[in-house]
């Protein structure tokens, strides 16, 4: 089957700061279907922003492969979109320039078209007016809209996403979330999510890995049977509610001792 994310038998080792070698991944196979939704799960330090950083071709694995698109990845690509825990604003930027800063920075320049988007995004996080402000007239929640914002420009095939929204206070996060399901919709993309909330990974994801406490591995991999569009009646299924618990159970077995 073509895959459009491949990690095969990845080990990462990285040295600590007093020298001792740390094994944050060991052997992890994973395998993401074209324009799925997945999640990753698990105990703090199992791995899941590195395995982040690996598709994004932020770090090399120290064994095994991470294949994209059939190739392996040695930097980072234009394909992929990558949204960090905390905002990454250029302070000196207006928000709307901090949306459309990738593009600059590339092309030398942002086209119409481009400039269009920018704003309609900015309609769709609902900071339509801000977009003149600077990030530090904007609340942590809303400039982690904007940088939500700013991956999406360029309509990414992939989209890396490492707890996005546990800024956001709940009204806003549950908010966003379905904010990006519409997206997801209408724009398919291949999303990888590293979440703590296993609601937000039910109510997202296609398919959730449970990694298991360091050195990270993957313990399970569940199927998400709930039909879409998924929406606030979603959170009210018997299913969803049956299966935050026992995601609950295994989520908990595999904390470290
Ligand atoms: N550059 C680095 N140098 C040394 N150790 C690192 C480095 N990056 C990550 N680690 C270690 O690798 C392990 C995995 O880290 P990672 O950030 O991927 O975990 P995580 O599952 O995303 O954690 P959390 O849920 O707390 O964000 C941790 O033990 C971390 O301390």
């Amino acid at each position: 089957m073509h895959h459009v994310i491949d990690l095969d038998e990845v080990t990462q080792t990285f040295v600590s700061s007093d020298g001792m070698p740390v094994t944050a991944l060991q052997n992890v196979d994973l395998h993401l279907r074209r324009h799925e939704f997945v999640s990753l799960i698990g105990p703090s330090g199992c791995g899941k922003s590195t395995i982040l950083r690996l598709i994004g071709g932020l770090l090399r694995p120290t064994s095994g492969a991470v294949r994209i698109f059939d190739h392996v990845v040695t930097e980072p690509r234009d394909e992929i979109g990558i949204v960090f825990q905390k905002p990454t604003l250029l302070p000196w930027l207006s928000v709307l320039d901090n949306i459309t800063f990738p593009m600059r920075h590339k092309f030398g320049r942002v086209d119409a078209k481009e400039q269009q988007r920018a704003q309609e995004l900015l309609a769709m996080i609902g900071l339509k007016d801000f977009a003149h402000k600077r990030p530090n007239e904007l609340s942590g929640g809303m400039q982690q809209r904007v940088s939500i914002a700013r991956s999406l420009l360029h309509d990414p095939d992939i989209l890396l996403m490492d707890e996005p929204f546990s800024a956001l206070d709940a009204l806003t996060r549950d908010e966003m979330s379905f904010e990006l399901l519409r997206i997801w919709n209408e724009r398919p993309k291949t999303v990888v999510f590293v979440t703590h909330s296993i609601q937000e990974a039910l109510l997202l994801s296609d398919r959730i890995v449970v990694m298991s406490a360091r050195p990270g591995r993957v313990a399970e991999i569940i199927d998400v049977p709930l039909p879409r569009p998924r929406s606030m009646a979603t959170l009210a299924d018997p299913v969803f509610t049956q299966m935050a618990n026992a995601i609950r159970v295994q989520v908990f077995s595999r904390q470290p001792a």
